[in-house]
Order: C-alpha cells, then sequence, then structure tokens
C-alpha cells in the first residue's frame, strides 16, 4: 500500500482488541446487519456516538464550531439556490451545487491587495548593518559567500548563531521560522573551524593540512533523503573555497557499497538519515567516529515524530561512547581549533514535545537561539514559553471552505486563475494526503493528448527515463498566456532515482511548474521560486501546516499559501490559524467565477466538452460541466475499454479473474467492458484519503472528525458518483450509496468495492479500518505501522 507514512500519526488508544465476527453466506445487507449489530453489543458507546455524529451532520443546522473564531460572521448558504446544468444532459449525477452543508463561519471575501506589504521576517539583513566578516567568518569564507553565492549579509538567525557556535563549545538548540537560513547558519561555524585545522588567522596555510582522510568532523541528519542531498548541495558549495574538504550523504534508496566506498576513501562531514547512519555504525567498520565533534540534527522534530527516537539514541549513544581523539591519525592537532567536546545542534522552526524530549537525549546545558536577541534574552532569564508556531510576516495566508462535493472543480479553478497572467506564479506546490491520492490528481490533471512533436530545427532532447511518468503538461490549467504549465508528482513511494530527478525536474523548469506531492516535501526543501502552496488536503498537524507552508516566501521573497477546508468541523481550525499568523478568506464562489470566467481547455472526448467551450455558459454551468467531463473521464472506458490506457502508466490496473469489469479471457466469451485505470486508481486515492484523514493528530481530531464526513461528497470531488467501499467498518457504515447510477447501470456493480459480487474480492485492502474500527483493523493497522515503521518508506529512515 503507498499510503505515505500517513499511519504514522494513527492514535491506537489502549483499547483492547476486539475479535471481529466474519460473516458468510446470505446477502450482503443482511451480512452488513449482522455485522452491523455485532459492532453495537462489541462497542455501545462508539455506535451510539456515530450514529449521533451522524445525525448532526445530516440536519446541517447545529452549530458545529466549538472552537470558531468569534470575529467571523454566520452566513447563510447560497449554495442550493444555484441551479443545475448537469442533470440537464440526462447523466445521472447528483448536481455540484445542491444539498451542500452550510458554512457557518464564513469571512468577507480577500481584502484587496494591502497597500503595503509586511516587511519579510526571514529576510537577510542589510549589508550596512551586518556581515559575515564580522560574525568571526574567515576573509576566505566570507568573500566565497559574497562572490560566489551572492550572500553579503546574514539573516537573523546566522547573525546570533555564527559567533556562538565559533567561540562556544555548548549544544545549541536553533529556532527560527522557516526560510530564514538555517542551514548555513550551522554549516559555517562547523566549516569555518575545521578549516582553521589547516589555515591561521591571516589566511595563511599551516604547517600541517587536513584532507579528506584527516577524520570525520561532522554529522548531520536530517529526515528525508531530499533534505540530505539539498544540505549537501549547499555544504558542496561552501566548500569549494576548502576544496581540501570532503562531505558526502549516507541514505537509504543508494547502493550500501558504493557509500561504503566513498566512506573509506575519506570524508569529513557526513549527511545522513538516521536508519541508514544507524545501519553503517553497526556494519561499516571503517566508519570512525573518534573525531566527531558536531551532530547537527535537523529537523529533529520530525524525526522524533517518525519515531525513530531509538536510532537517535543509538547514534548519540555510539558516538558520545567512542573516545574523543584529541588528534588524529596523522598527528593534527584536533584540541587547539575543534571543539573540546562533543557538541550537539538541533534545528528546527518548530518547537514541541517530541523536541524537547529529543533535547533530552541529546543535549547538554544547550543554548537556545533564536532569530530574535530579545526572545533569547527572555529565554536566558527563565521566562521562555514554548514558542508559538509562526509563519514568515510576508507570507500571505488565505483559506477557502469548500463544500467537499465542490473541491476538485474549485481546485481546477484556483489553478487556472493562478496561470491567467504571465510570470505571476511560476511555481505551486500543492499538497495532498496521501501517495495514492498524489498519483490519481496526476493523473487527472495530466494532459491527456499526445505530445507534440519535436520542432526539427531544436537541437535533439534526451528524455529523461526516470522522469517518463511524473513529469507531464498539464492541460486544464492552461491559460493564453500561459500554454504550458508543467505538472510534476512526488511521494516516498517512487524509487530514488525517480525522486531525485523529478524534483530536479521541478527546481529547474523554466516553464510554469506544479507539483502535487505528500508531505515528504513539507521539511526543508528549498525551491527559492516556488510562489504559491496549496493545501488542498490540511496537514495531519499544525506543525506539519507550518512547515509545509514555509516552501514559500523563503528568505524574504514574498509568498502565497492557500488552505481548503470543508464547512462544518473543520472551519474551527482557522481559531488556531489565525492566532499565530493572520489568515484571510477567499470564498470559492470568487473562485469559480474567477477561474471559470473562460472557458477550460478540455480534451474533446466527451459530450461536457462542448458545453465547456461555449463563451456564453456562467461559471456554474462551467463547473457542472467541468465535474461532469471528469466523471465521464472515469466513466467513459468501462464500457469498451478502449481508452483503458489514457491513464496511471506507473501503476497498472489489476483486475481480479473473474471481475465483472474484466476482459473476459476464457474461451468463447465475448469481451467484457474493462474499468479505466483512473477510476481504480481514483477509487483507491479516495480511500487511503478517508484512512489518511483519521490519522490527524489527537489535539486536532475535534477539527477534522472522520465521523462528520460526508462520503458521498467527498468521492464527487475524486470524480466518483459514490464512495467506494472498502475503507473500513467504521467509514463504510455511513457510505451513502444511491440506488441507481450510471455505472451501476452499465456495469451491474457499484462504483466501488469493498462487498463480494458474484464471488469476486474487488479491493486487495477491505476492511483495513480507521478510527475506531474493529479489532482485525487494528491489529493490521499495528502490522501496516510497524512495516511503514521498518521500510519507513515515506520518509526514508530505515
Ligand atoms: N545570508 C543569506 N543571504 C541570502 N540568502 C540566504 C542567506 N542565508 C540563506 N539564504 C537562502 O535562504 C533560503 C532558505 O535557507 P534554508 O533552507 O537554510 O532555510 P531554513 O531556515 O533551513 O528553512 P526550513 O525551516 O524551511 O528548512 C535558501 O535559498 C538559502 O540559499
Amino acid at each position: 500500500m503507498a499510503d505515505d507514512g500517513m499511519l504514522l500519526n494513527f492514535e491506537l488508544g489502549d483499547a483492547p482488541l476486539t475479535s471481529q465476527v466474519k460473516f458468510k453466506g446470505g446477502r450482503w445487507r443482511d451480512r452488513v446487519k449482522a455485522q452491523n449489530s455485532v459492532k453495537r453489543q462489541q462497542n455501545p458507546t462508539a455506535a451510539d456516538d456515530a450514529s449521533r455524529a451522524n445525525k448532526r451532520q445530516r440536519t446541517e443546522d447545529g452549530p458545529l464550531m466549538g472552537g470558531r473564531d468569534p470575529k467571523l460572521a454566520r452566513t447563510a448558504n447560497t449554495s442550493d439556490r444555484i441551479p443545475s446544468q448537469a442533470m440537464k444532459t440526462g447523466q445521472i449525477s447528483s448536481s455540484l451545487f445542491t444539498s451542500n452543508p452550510t458554512a457557518v463561519t464564513s469571512f468577507d471575501d480577500a481584502p484587496a491587495e494591502e497597500a503595503e506589504p509586511a516587511k519579510p521576517s526571514n529576510a537577510p539583513l542589510t549589508e550596512e548593518a551586518e556581515n559575515f566578516l564580522a560574525l568571526g567568518l574567515s576573509r576566505r569564507v566570507a568573500q566565497h559567500l559574497a562572490t560566489k553565492l551572492e550572500m553579503k549579509a546574514p539573516t537573523a538567525i546566522q547573525k546570533n548563531t555564527i559567533p556562538q557556535l565559533i567561540k562556544e563549545d555548548s549544544d545549541a538548540f536553533l529556532q527560527a521560522e522557516t526560510g530564514s537560513g538555517k542551514t548555513l547558519a550551522y554549516l559555517l561555524p562547523i566549516v569555518h573551524r575545521i578549516m582553521a585545522l589547516s589555515l591561521n588567522e591571516d589566511g595563511t596555510p599551516k604547517e600541517t593540512q587536513v584532507h579528506r582522510n584527516s577524520g570525520l568532523f561532522a554529522i548531520i541528519l536530517a529526515p528525508t533523503r531530499e533534505l540530505c542531498k539539498q544540505i549537501a548541495t549547499v555544504l558542496e558549495k561552501v566548500l569549494r573555497c576548502v576544496p581540501w574538504l570532503v562531505c558526502t550523504t549516507v541514505i537509504g534508496g543508494e547502493s550500501k557499497k558504493s557509500e561504503k566506498a566513498r566512506i573509506r576513501k575519506g570524508v569529513n562531514i557526513l549527511i545522513a538519515t538516521p536508519g541508514r547512519l544507524t545501519d553503517h555504525l553497526d556494519n561499516t567498520k571503517v566508519l570512525d567516529v573518534g573525531t566527531v565533534r558536531w551532530l547537527v540534527l535537523d529537523e529533529g522534530d520530525r524525526m522524533m515524530e517518525m519515531g525513530f527516537e531509538e536510532d537517535l539514541r543509538t547514534i548519540v549513544t555510539k558516538i558520545r561512547a567512542d573516545k574523543l581523539l584529541k588528534q588524529n591519525s596523522e598527528g593534527v592537532l584536533l584540541e587547539d581549533v575543534l571543539p573540546s567536546r562533543r557538541v550537539t545542534i538541533l534545528c528546527s522552526a518548530t518547537m514541541k514535545m517530541d523536541v524537547q524530549k529529543l533535547g533530552e537525549i541529546s543535549l547538554e546545558d544547550a543554548v537556545h537561539i533564536t532569530a530574535s536577541k530579545s526572545e533569547m534574552e527572555k529565554d536566558a532569564a527563565g521566562g521562555g514559553t514554548e514558542a508559538a508556531f509562526s509563519a514568515p510576516s510576508q507570507l500571505k495566508q488565505s483559506v477557502i471552505i469548500t463544500p467537499a462535493k465542490l473541491r476538485l472543480v474549485t481546485l481546477i479553478a484556483l489553478l487556472k486563475s493562478t496561470f491567467a497572467r504571465k510570470g505571476s506564479v511560476m511555481k505551486a506546490i500543492i499538497f495532498i494526503s496521501c501517495a495514492d491520492s498524489v498519483d490519481y490528481h496526476f493523473e487527472l490533471l495530466k494532459s491527456t493528448a499526445p505530445p507534440d512533436p519535436p520542432n526539427p530545427e531544436d537541437p535533439p532532447v534526451k528524455p529523461d527515463i526516470h522522469t517518463q511518468t511524473t513529469v507531464a503538461p498539464a492541460s486544464y490549467i492552461t491559460s493564453p498566456a500561459n500554454p504550458t504549465v508543467v505538472l510534476h508528482r512526488l511521494h516516498g513511494s517512487l524509487t530514488q532515482p525517480v525522486r531525485t530527478s523529478t524534483l530536479n525536474a521541478f527546481t529547474v523548469c523554466k516553464e510554469p511548474a506544479v507539483l502535487i506531492t505528500t508531505d515528504i516535501s513539507s521539511r526543508g526543501l528549498d525551491v527559492p521560486a516556488v510562489d504559491l502552496v496549496i493545501e488542498y488536503d490540511p496537514a495531519f498537524a499544525v506543525s506539519d501546516h507550518v512547515h509545509r507552508i514555509g516552501r514559500t516566501a523563503r528568505a524574504g521573497r514574498s509568498g502565497k499559501a492557500v488552505l481548503f477546508l470543508l464547512p462544518g468541523c473543520e472551519e474551527g481550525y482557522t481559531s488556531i490559524l489565525s492566532s499565530s499568523s493572520p489568515l484571510i478568506s477567499q470564498l470559492y464562489e470568487s473562485i469559480l467565477q474567477k477561474g471559470l470566467a473562460t472557458p477550460v481547455n478540455l480534451p474533446s472526448t466527451t459530450s461536457a466538452t462542448t458545453n465547456l467551450e461555449t463563451e456564453k455558459q456562467t461559471w456554474t454551468s462551467r463547473a457542472e460541466a467541468l465535474q461532469l467531463h471528469f466523471e465521464q473521464r472515469l466513466l467513459a472506458t468501462t464500457a469498451s475499454g478502449a481508452n483503458a490506457n489514457e491513464a496511471s502508466p506507473t501503476k497498472p490496473a489489476k483486475f481480479s479473474k473473474g471481475s465483472q469489469y474484466n476482459n473476459a479471457r476464457g474461451k468463447g466469451k465475448a469481451e467484457k467492458p474493462v474499468e479505466s485505470p483512473l477510476l481504480i486508481s481514483s477509487r483507491q486515492a479516495f480511500r487511503s484519503h478517508i484512512r489518511a484523514y483519521a490519522t490527524h493528530v489527537r489535539e486536532e481530531r475535534g477539527f477534522f472528525d472522520i465521523t462528520q464526513l460526508h462520503l458521498g461528497h467527498m468521492a464527487k470531488s475524486f470524480g466518483l458518483r459514490e464512495a467506494p467501499g472498502g475503507i473500513g467498518g467504521g467509514v463504510s457504515r455511513r457510505t451513502h450509496r444511491p440506488q441507481s447510477t450510471q455505472f451501476r447501470k452499465s456495469t451491474g456493480g457499484g462504483d466501488g468495492g469493498g462487498e463480494k459480487t458474484g464471488g469476486v474480492r474487488r479491493d486487495h485492502d477491505d476492511g483495513d479500518g480507521i478510527g475506531a474500527v474493529d479489532g482485525t483493523a487494528m491489529r493490521r493497522m499495528r502490522e501496516k505501522m510497524k512495516n511503514v515503521m521498518n521500510a519507513a518508506s515515506e520518509f526514508n529512515l530505515g
């Protein structure tokens, strides 16, 4: 399963596991009834709670907003008044604009652009006020930064960190906003001090020179392979002014043998994921940590969240236990220049209990370094409180409260208006809850038209085999001003070469580009040209939200972040977000109106296309036609199978033997309809999304209450006409199944798996539970969690 590490936040609780009773035979309706009755007996309170919540959801008029921002006014829902156009087409599909829940909370539409933009809080300081030389760095490094890296002045966190780490040997905890330059804040003093082993203060060479074989002096740990590679790239750029020093990475997904060979050749600074480092510490004899003076834990809180406490403890203990060498094997005295003890540096934009725990494991009498001197002084005087998570001040955050049914069309409209003007947005990142959903949305949004033949006058371009299935042109979101928008997808289930190439393609893309991704891209990634972050699915914890939106507005640049929320309890989430950073609202109606003011560029495969290409159409009818178009794309191929190759080259359709949708390969049988891979991908995405929804952290689960989700409406946002089964007991119980749909008629089955029909098991992970589910599901979830932890597929710590 490619649920992308989402299980990691799953709260299993202490409740004993109850056994699941399986019913066989009879009609499935009777089996479900019997199953539910057993569940009620086993857990009467949960069942009653769920049914009460169910009723609350359906009445739609009760306030669900315990934590709602009091400043925000209540408004009536206008959506029911909007006529349905799609129904006129004769399709059996519920209208987009009817029966949507009322947004209890509403804001005024986004105010006009502020006259004076906020002063960036993470920008470099002015050159007149500060420079790297004055912070104690050598002339050689300062000049290199100014001339080769175009960095003339430090940022606030660099100003406060560099002198401390150059002069003092105490542990340090660095905390500053995203994009504020924490990486160089810890790298520069380390490089400066290692360099001082070879150079005098005036820059003249010393008698003894260190080189790659002189010892490993620093280890930097980070939670993702991408982040490790990025830190290595920054460090390599810095090390160009001291070319005799060498750094390398040891990360999962790469050849351990070649890593060993590189370590054997000699390395002075090692960048690693914790799992792989533990492995090398156990198995690579040539890895000698006797000379290690610095251990940096970048994004330490993430590593703790991932459950790598034990690995980190082992690493810290092993490094500390190893005898600290005062001189290296070549007789170079390390003591005079390098720290006389092992220094641990912890680094994060967000601080939580996990980090404090990590601090207990790894830090000794640490100084807390922040971007603001006053905060540090308050801290030193013992008055510091747990820092609130704040976003860079110049980052404009907004929220769109969108009914579930309208999510997909609103996303398209938002992207369409984003790329309507040339040069206004060059790169956007869309965060989605899980890998399956990333794959599906990539397939849905990418262009279905064959690529244009290459211009014979252009130089031949060698195709990158690694990005063939992860980079593609988009069609729906282009505009006359931006006729090409390039889509990318990235998640932890892709192979490492594909991940690396895709991220690189997104970074260097000269055309407007969109990256659809999971939280794998939320931490530390630095792609400076990102102007917009869209959280299509809210983050699983508010700290993750801070990191996600921090992919834009970096180092003083401007940036925008948009969060999609559902009407209802999710609206309460705005109260915690607006307490740390200002939040404006955009009405989904305005987004649709703006984005669908002009026709959408659709492949001409369905009847909906013609509707959309009529200039006179209203935005509501365009929205409905667009939705209909997606639904038809999913279903179009089920009858003939003709277009079965349209989607998912990454995930070939799996058809179980005897499926009613399958090609009958048996002798003498007529050709039977084939499900489109896009439909299969959509169902899988929906299921994984719903399961992921249950993994919001416990403190925020009041806002993201799975029992309040309308699965039928949510299915619509996946282009499905009804919610597929196979999600898990607690959820499938609430699945809304209309009696008849076009799909049902044409195939003789529902738009999803979950139960057996004609002896066919439709889904491979049927019954995997979420939330308050049965014992089997719990056990499976534990099992999966263990697997995820072991394989650490998303964050690749293993
Ligand atoms: N002194 C400086 N002058 C100009 N740009 C800088 C300076 N220091 C860092 N930067 C740039 O700022 C960007 C963000 O830096 P970095 O990735 O270290 O931020 P961060 O604080 O680690 O962010 P996050 O918490 O998201 O990981 C990078 O593009 C980096 O090149």
